[in-house]
């Protein structure tokens, strides 16, 4: 067998935000193509869709271009290409992997690359390694990378959604590039690759990957947590958590895992003597106060879960109840509490409300 054939795994997608599975796909997809024996993978390319793509919940490029950046750092073969990403308008899959294969030809030392010998490569079946109907290694050596769709099934299988994708794209895909589509819930890759004539055609040329680990984190299911105020530690690298919180994206509401290193309401009222930066004070509304631990160090999540407490306004002033979760526990929590208090108090008297007059236990 000739020496393998390089590949650059491209990732097209929003990411948005970038999860802990997108950068799981690469490890699988080049786990999976370097096994074969007939390729070897020598980077990975993110390429974040156009904001011109319009989809719902698609924060600007610029916040989701930082976000994959953020999250790269672990990585030391996947980096980010914001070429796509920086143009105003969105492009077709097919017109962004043409994109970089040119890129990376016209970078190869190899002074020949006709796309005619690089689709002839990338479309090296199993049976032609058998038969031994490869060029030689030479010409190998000197050959520019492929660049091979990095997909989820759930890609592979919008490739049937009527008008989503045109069919000389997808045969152009399949033919000239290639597919590395990773498994996913619900989805049934060889059966969908069965069912299409051109997938067929051209099937050896698509290595599906099974991942056992099934791992069903999905953008769309990290926003919905974010917007209820849910933890999503350990879903996303934490330098993309520290992005979305500080710039506060995904109308995330004041959660107590995303934002407890921020300064809190009442803190951040301190640092303001604009009257005009005062909060609006309540006039019946039950106000919900968030419970933090005052130094950051000493944070521990498990202390918020077992507290809930909510301010009431009453014609007396607020009156403030907080129900522990387990009684049991509650004492472990004392210090928090009494440094709620205080704030509550200072609170009020910043906004000149009368100072707390009731805690109820
Ligand atoms: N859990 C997953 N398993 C396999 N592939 C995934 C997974 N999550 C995302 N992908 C793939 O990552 C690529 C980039 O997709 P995209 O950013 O649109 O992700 P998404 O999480 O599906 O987004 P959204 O939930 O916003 O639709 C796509 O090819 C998609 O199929
Ligand atoms: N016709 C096409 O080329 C086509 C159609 C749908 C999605 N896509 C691409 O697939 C990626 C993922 O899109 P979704 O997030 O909508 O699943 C994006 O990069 C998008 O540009 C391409």
């Amino acid at each position: 067998m000739g020496s393998p054939v390089k590949v650059i795994l491209l990732a097209c997608g929003s990411f948005s935000p970038i999860t802990n599975m997108h950068l799981r796909m690469f490890e699988l997809g080049r786990d999976a193509l370097n096994k074969t024996g007939r390729f070897q993978v020598v980077s990975g390319v993110i390429s974040p869709v156009s904001d011109g793509y319009g989809k719902k919940d698609l924060v600007p490029a610029k916040h989701r271009c930082e976000m994959v950046r953020a999250a790269l750092k672990t990585s030391d073969w996947v980096k980010l290409d914001p070429w796509e990403c920086t143009l105003s308008f969105w492009s077709p899959t097919a017109k962004v992997l043409r994109h970089y294969q040119e890129q990376y030809d016209s970078h190869s030392n190899c002074k020949t690359t006709p796309s005619k010998k690089r689709k002839k490569l990338s479309n090296r079946s199993v049976s032609d390694v058998q038969t031994n109907h490869i060029p030689s290694s030479d010409t190998e050596t000197d050959q520019s990378p492929v660049v091979k769709l990095l997909c989820g099934a759930d890609l592979l299988e919008s490739f049937a959604v009527p008008g989503l994708w045109a069919q000389e794209d997808i045969e152009y895909i399949v033919s000239t590039h290639g597919l590395v589509v990773i498994s996913r819930v619900g989805t049934d890759p060889h059966k969908f690759i069965y069912d299409s004539d051109v997938l067929t055609k051209y099937k050896e040329n698509i290595v599906v990957v099974t991942e056992w680990i099934s791992n069903e984190i999905s953008s769309t299911k990290i926003r919905t947590a974010l917007r209820r105020g849910e933890s999503v530690k350990y879903l996303l690298q934490d330098g993309v958590i520290d992005y979305i919180k500080q710039h506060q994206l995904y109308k995330i509401p004041d959660n107590k895992y995303i934002n407890h290193l921020l300064p809190s309401p009442v803190e951040k009222e301190s640092n303001s003597n604009d009257p005009e930066e005062q909060p609006q004070r309540p006039s019946s509304a039950e106000v919900k106060v968030i419970l933090r631990s005052s130094a950051p160090g000493s944070y521990n999540p498990n202390h918020l879960t077992l507290h809930r407490m909510t301010t009431k306004m009453e014609n007396k002033g607020p009156v403030t109840k907080i129900v522990p979760a387990h009684k049991s526990n509650s004492t472990s929590c004392i210090s928090d509490f009494g440094m709620l208090v205080r704030r509550v108090r200072n609170y009020n008297l910043r906004t000149r409300r009368r100072p707390l007059n009731t805690i109820k236990k």
